[in-house]
């Protein structure tokens, strides 16, 4: 299975400019013979959270007819990062995971909100898991700082999850956070890691790229640099994770009535 990882940097507070560069790195994952494409945290208004009530999108909707569309174009499952996504009056952080034949097959949003990035004030949380099938491989998504809460991520791979797509925006000053956070959550949970970051600026932080792509035995197999927009890839094998799994069954040794 090929996943592509589109790091890009993200226009502030701009989703049609932001539908566009999305639109060319989809297009040239996809000439590339990815299978999968990932996108980044919030790819249409980064974090532009005060004009949110202005530029998120109802019910997702035009992120919805610009990824269906590709996906079903292309012949592609997109991991479509997270948007900002409103209904009702609310919004919040959003994945939207499309199958090749353009269908809206998963859909999660995030459930641990930054406090120290002021997600809180204006996005409201996700309280539910969600799963999707790749080909038949059992799949979840996270989404940046969730990634800090390992009984959410082992939550969800007791639920089934071998691959767990990430979409960040993760800040370079806490770049070793990222890459051991990931690296751990991988090894703990013996799944593979796809986890897409941004590149560039915003008002407030410089991201850190560094997209990564881990194995269930806690290797990375890709890793982008820091600075350039770029398309990051990996042949994975799903199969390797029940292989990690029998090989040290930590599954089965857990002592749940400790904890
Ligand atoms: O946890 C962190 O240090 C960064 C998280 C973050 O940037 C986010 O959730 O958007």
């Amino acid at each position: 299975m090929k996943i592509t990882c589109a790091q890009f940097d993200v226009i502030y507070g701009n989703p049609e400019e932001n539908r566009k560069k999305a639109l060319r790195w989809i297009t040239q994952a996809a000439e590339d013979g990815a299978e999968v494409i990932v996108l980044p945290e919030l790819w249409d208004t980064a974090y532009d959270l005060e004009r949110l009530g202005e530029i998120a999108d109802t019910e997702g909707r035009n992120a919805i007819s610009f990824l269906s569309g590709l996906a079903k174009k292309h012949h592609v499952h997109i991991v479509g990062g997270s948007i900002a996504y409103e209904k009702d009056g609310k919004v919040s952080n959003t994945m939207l995971v499309f199958d090749r034949d353009g269908t809206l097959n998963g859909q999660y949003s995030k459930a641990h909100l930054i406090r120290l990035m002021n997600e809180e004030k204006f996005i409201t949380a996700g309280s539910e898991t969600a799963h999707f099938a790749i080909d038949d491989v059992q799949c979840a998504g996270l989404i940046c700082y969730d990634i800090r809460f390992p009984e959410w991520v082992r939550k969800i791979v007791l639920e089934g999850a071998k691959i767990v797509f990430v979409p960040a925006q993760w800040p370079i000053q806490r770049d070793k956070h990222w890459r051991t956070l990931l690296t751990a959550r991988a090894i703990e949970n013996q799944c593979y890691i796809v986890a897409c970051n941004r590149i560039g600026k915003d008002p407030a932080n410089t991201f850190a790229g560094q997209s990564l792509i881990i194995d269930p035995w806690g290797e990375i197999v890709a890793e982008a640099g820091s600075h350039d927009e770029t398309l990051l890839s990996a042949d994975i094998d799903p199969a390797l994770s029940d292989e990690v799994r029998s090989r040290i069954p930590i599954f089965e040794d857990r002592r749940e009535n400790l904890y």
